[in-house]
């Protein structure tokens, strides 16, 4: 009896920029973050999570400055946090001509831009990758990405995710329906080169975008591309159970990440999906050596570099916990000082003790999904994820670049490999989505709010918002 074995969705965590999310650490010893700019460093990044049969890289973005903490934009600039920072969507081609397999997820925000020039860029670099692409959807939460399109603040969060939800619908009609699979005759006898009864305008018009099309992209491999989304709050979750393929999800220990992604898998039923017709994944930590205290040494090493200032300027922490005395209540301190409990909350807790916030952010405590160890306890610890906490991948965020890919591909995946968890090769061809799902088809499943587009008649069919627009209130 063969017992199937859950395998390992890796994906290199990334971002164009000197520092992402490990801040400081661009001033390690031997780290190449500072080579972002030059195209060498992603096609060598791209070699190098190919020759990990990684399933891709994984690209963040923001379109404005962390600003809020300290001397605002300075204090970012002075890190490099997240600025400079250069547009992800550039970066696929390159990658993609020098590898064959690696998938590419890339993240671009609903809420700036137009969605009729986005359809076209990323069924651009679909044909170009031939099916390897992804797409996080995120919504964007700094308000001065906001006032870099016009507005004068951000847009309401739950308003933000019924924008994207009409955003995606509009992709939909261009991405599935617009066009038909053999569009193209390509025939030179006839002269014809696509045959017009085969591609229609979508003629979408609602609260937030009028687009006539048709696309202006025959369909890539896929498609529309696979749909990441990591979110945490109860619209998010309710955009992800219509929309997102791939989940980020969140939790402190196992039980909360359990419920998180039952949460969402019912969610998604109610829409009409299968429970396993969304992957979930979190961001993991691994730091690994051939012994336990080589490991501990590697960590060591790494948090010398780590910046405080940089995980408060990135946390936009409402106020400057170095000045306060290591005993006082997160909470208490705020009420002191009348400053309400606003993006600290996303890290911390009220009741939360200086002394323990700053210690969770110098000891890199990333919680449930941070193991420090031989390739042994690290491949013990990712059966766990896998198995008790129901997780199906990791975006492998980056200490150092790129010792920690280099370690992960040297020590953990032929331990994986042996034990069954991770593949021994790709599959020649395949895109993107197949690779994540079992299905065996490039394109969204039929169960998928996506695919009605597929039936011209449904592009006269206005669909049904998520969010019903009364229901937001613009304080929210
Ligand atoms: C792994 C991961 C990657 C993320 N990447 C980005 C990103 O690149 N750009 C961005 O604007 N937000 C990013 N986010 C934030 C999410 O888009 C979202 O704002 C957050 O998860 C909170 O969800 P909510 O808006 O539903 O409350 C990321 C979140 C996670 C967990």
């Amino acid at each position: 009896m063969t017992t199937h074995l859950k395998q390992l969705h890796v994906n290199l965590f990334e971002m164009a920029c000197v520092s992402h999310i490990v801040h400081g650490m661009w001033r390690a010893p031997g780290n190449n973050r500072h080579r972002f700019g030059d195209m060498s460093y992603w096609l060598e990044v791209a070699k190098l999570a190919e020759e990990g049969l990684f399933d891709a890289i994984f690209l963040a973005d923001v379109i404005g400055t962390y600003d809020r903490f300290g001397d605002g934009t300075a204090a970012a600039l002075r890190e490099g946090l997240q600025i400079p920072n250069l547009d992800p969507l550039m970066l696929v081609p390159a990658m993609a001509a020098v590898t064959k397999n690696l998938g590419f997820g890339v993240t671009f925000s609903t809420t700036y831009e137009p969605p009729f020039a986005f359809a076209r860029r990323m069924a651009t670099l679909d044909l170009l990758t031939d099916g390897r692409v992804g797409w996080n959807i995120v919504t964007s939460y700094l308000r001065s990405a906001a006032r870099n399109f016009g507005l004068e603040d951000e847009i309401p969060h739950d308003q933000r995710y019924a924008i994207a939800d009409e955003y995606l619908d509009v992709l939909y009609k261009l991405w599935e329906g617009s066009w038909d699979e053999d569009a193209i005759v390509n025939n030179v006898a006839s002269g014809i080169y696509t045959n017009p009864d085969s591609v229609r305008p979508i003629n979408h018009d609602g609260p937030n975008f009028r687009v006539a099309g048709p696309h202006l992209v025959s369909p890539g491999r896929q498609r529309t591309p696979v749909l990441f989304q990591a979110t945490g709050s109860a619209a998010g979750l309710e955009f992800a159970a219509r929309h997102a393929e791939v989940v980020f999800i969140g939790g402190q220990t196992t039980e909360a990440v359990r419920e998180n992604i039952a949460r969402t898998r019912a969610r998604a039923r109610a829409h009409g999906r299968n429970g396993d017709d969304i992957r979930f994944i979190v961001m993991a930590g691994i730091v690994t050596d051939t012994t336990q205290r080589m490991a501990e040494r590697k960590l060591e090493k790494y948090r010398q570099y780590y910046s405080v200032e940089g995980a408060l300027i990135h946390a936009q922490a409402e106020i400057d916990l170095r000045r306060y005395p290591a005993d006082a209540r997160i909470g208490d301190i705020l009420k002191r000082e009348g400053v309400a409990f606003g993006n600290m909350g996303r890290r911390f807790r009220p009741e939360q003790t200086v002394g323990s916030a700053l210690h969770q952010i110098a000891s890199f405590d990333e919680g449930r999904f941070f193991v420090v160890g031989t390739p042994e306890k690290v491949a013990d610890e990712i059966e766990q994820w896998l198995d008790i906490d129901g997780i199906d991948g990791i975006n492998l965020r980056q200490y150092h670049t790129f010792e920690t890919a280099r370690d992960f591909i040297d020590l953990i995946v032929p331990v994986l490999q042996q034990r069954g968890r991770y593949r021994t090769a790709y599959t020649p061809h395949e895109t993107l989505r197949e690779r994540l799902f079992t299905s065996g088809q490039p394109h969204l499943p039929n169960r998928h709010f996506g695919s009605r587009y597929r039936d011209p008649d449904a592009l006269k069919a206005p669909a049904e918002p998520l969010f019903p627009q009364e229901t937001f209130s613009k304080a929210s």
